[in-house]
């Protein structure tokens, strides 16, 4: 054993010193000093350790890190007692220092790191993670960056078939529990460090351009009009603009003052009434008309409306349930001033057979008036208005943009809502927000689209379907705004450079923040 030492110390020496001074050095050795192979041998048994502890162990790194360690500080401390190798104590010393960091901040990274975790998520950190070798930094980036923490309250859904998108996001349950059901039955449940996904659910067609797909409703969309872009603020200043499709019409607006842009062309084509029932008839001949919602916009034509009443009588009939949302596009005000935009001839049409059967409608100030025969510039003026739209039909009254007590004057817009709805407590609310000092086009359409969507989704909680459909409204202008002067420069920005940002402000669509809130009247 003693020799074998003896011969083992001078292949450490050789290394670094000359045949002469090692036979010098080993002859100085004292007989004592080298009965420290017990040292020698227990840093090499680490050393050993540290390269056969399976990678696989769950603790690897910190074992390898540790077991390497031990070996150098027990190899240098061999050096220091062993005078005839000072080298080997300078440079495992060096090693074992080196280990000494990395184990010091592997400490520091497992233990200290993990408070900075927030403490909710440490369990799942702990059970999914840390075995898979997440560091806690690699977590905090994980959790604080694509991921969100997302709380829900006492029976709030986290998915709705047939609504919520399927697909679109994998989450964990970090704690409580959650139901799944089908039509009102209980499949299971889901407990604390289960995924949560829909894959129940039937893939729905997203289009991300249609707010209502991004919403996770399928559409049926029949185009009243096929243009090639909006044809914008012009017609409130021309009045009746309809089917003039020349670009005489810019150079008319601007000669009469008008202080907005608008498009300066515009082509297309007005689908005729016989055109819509031909598209009817087939999804009629298929058996593919059990809507649950309708929704209709702008219309330019006297027979077209007419059929389209017939149509949603129809529709009503095979489903009693389904709800009719009719936005009454006809006109705006425009510097104080109201004009139509669509035939004259069309208000009776809407207000004699078309309000009968809507549930849900979205008229501005001016056609809110135009419809029942009455003005208003105050609040409670705007009440009796509501009132009287109710009394014509629809349950649910929106007016989407109204100038009451002075509010144009303060730069201000004021949005009314009021349900009457059977069974149900009456409710009215008021919105007030700044103008943002652009003339937007298809903010209608999307007041309409976005107030259906939210209303389905919080169908008992009015106030918060309007300050969601509102909301989402005012984030989707203001980006467009923000992006839109940012294009324009020093110029105003023009109609094109107006058009909404649908895309950008997908996620605001989906779950928008409620930065307005609403006052119960
Ligand atoms: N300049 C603006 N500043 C702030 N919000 C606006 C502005 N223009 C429109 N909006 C938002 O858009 C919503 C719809 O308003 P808008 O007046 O365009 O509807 P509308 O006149 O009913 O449309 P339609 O042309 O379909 O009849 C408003 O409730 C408001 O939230
Ligand atoms: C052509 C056309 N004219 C007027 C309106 C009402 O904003 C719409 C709906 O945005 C439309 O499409």
């Amino acid at each position: 054993m003693t020799n074998d030492w003896t011969n083992s110390t001078s292949m450490w020496a050789s290394g670094s010193t000359t045949n002469s001074n090692l036979t010098n050095s080993t002859s100085q050795c004292s007989p004592k000093l080298q009965g420290q192979t017990g040292i020698w041998y227990g840093g090499e048994t680490c050393l050993l350790l540290a390269l056969l502890i399976p990678q696989t162990l769950r603790f690897h790194p910190q074992i390898f890190k540790t077991s390497l360690g031990a070996g150098f500080v027990l190899l240098a401390v061999w050096g220091a007692v062993n005078r005839c190798a000072m080298d080997v104590l300078v440079w495992h010393t060096t090693i074992a220092f080196v280990c000494l960091i990395q184990i010091a901040f592997f400490v520091y990274e497992q233990t200290l790191q993990i408070f900075r975790v927030p403490a909710v998520l440490r369990p799942i950190y702990k059970t999914h993670f840390a075995p898979l070798g997440f560091t806690p930094r690699m977590f905090r980036r994980l959790v604080g960056g694509p991921s969100r923490l997302r709380n829900l309250a006492q029976n709030q859904p986290y998915a709705i078939e047939e609504i919520t998108p399927a697909g679109t996001s994998l989450s964990l349950l970090v704690c409580g529990r959650l139901r799944v059901s089908h039509k009102g039955e209980v499949l299971h449940t889901i407990w604390p460090g289960e995924f949560v996904d829909s894959p129940e659910f039937r893939a729905t067609r997203i289009h991300p351009r249609q707010p209502f797909q991004v919403m996770g409703f399928e559409v049926d969309t029949i185009n009243s009009v096929q243009f090639s872009n909006h044809t914008g603020n012009c017609r409130a200043v021309l009045g009746s603009a309809r089917r003039v499709p020349d670009s005489t019409i810019a150079a008319n607006t601007r000669a009469k003052g008008a202080t907005e842009p608008c498009y300066k062309h515009w082509r297309g084509h007005v689908l005729k009434s016989d055109e819509l029932c031909e598209l009817y008839e087939g999804l009629r001949l298929n058996g593919i008309t059990d809507y649950d919602y309708v929704l209709t916009g702008y219309t330019a034509d006297r027979s077209f409306l007419e059929r389209l009443v017939g149509i949603i009588k129809d529709l009503k009939q095979g489903n009693p349930q389904m709800v009719y949302v009719c936005d009454p596009v006809l006109g705006d005000t425009w510097d104080g001033k109201g004009s139509m935009y669509v035939p004259e001839d069309l208000l009776p049409v809407y207000r004699d057979l078309v309000l009968p059967m809507a549930d849900v409608i979205t008229p501005n100030q001016f056609e809110a008036e135009l419809l029942t025969g009455r003005t208003f510039s105050t609040q409670s003026e705007a009440i009796e208005v509501m009132e009287c739209l109710h009394a014509r039909g629809p349950h649910t009254v929106l007016i989407t943009s109204a100038d009451v007590d002075g509010a144009r004057k303060n730069d201000r817009l004021v949005v009314f809502g009021s349900r009457n709805q059977p069974g149900r407590r009456r409710e009215r609310i008021r919105m007030e927000m700044p103008r943002i000092s652009a003339v937007f086009v298809g903010t209608g359409d999307l007041f309409a689209a976005m107030l259906l969507a939210w209303l389905h989704r919080h169908p008992h909680d009015f106030k918060l379907a309007c300050e969601k459909a509102v909301s989402a409204i005012q984030h989707v202008l203001h980006r467009t705004f923000h992006c839109a002067r940012e294009l324009a420069g020093h110029e105003k920005p023009n109609s094109a450079e107006l058009e909404l940002r649908m895309i950008q402000s997908k996620k605001d669509i989906e779950d928008p923040q409620v930065t307005l809130h609403a006052s119960s009247l």
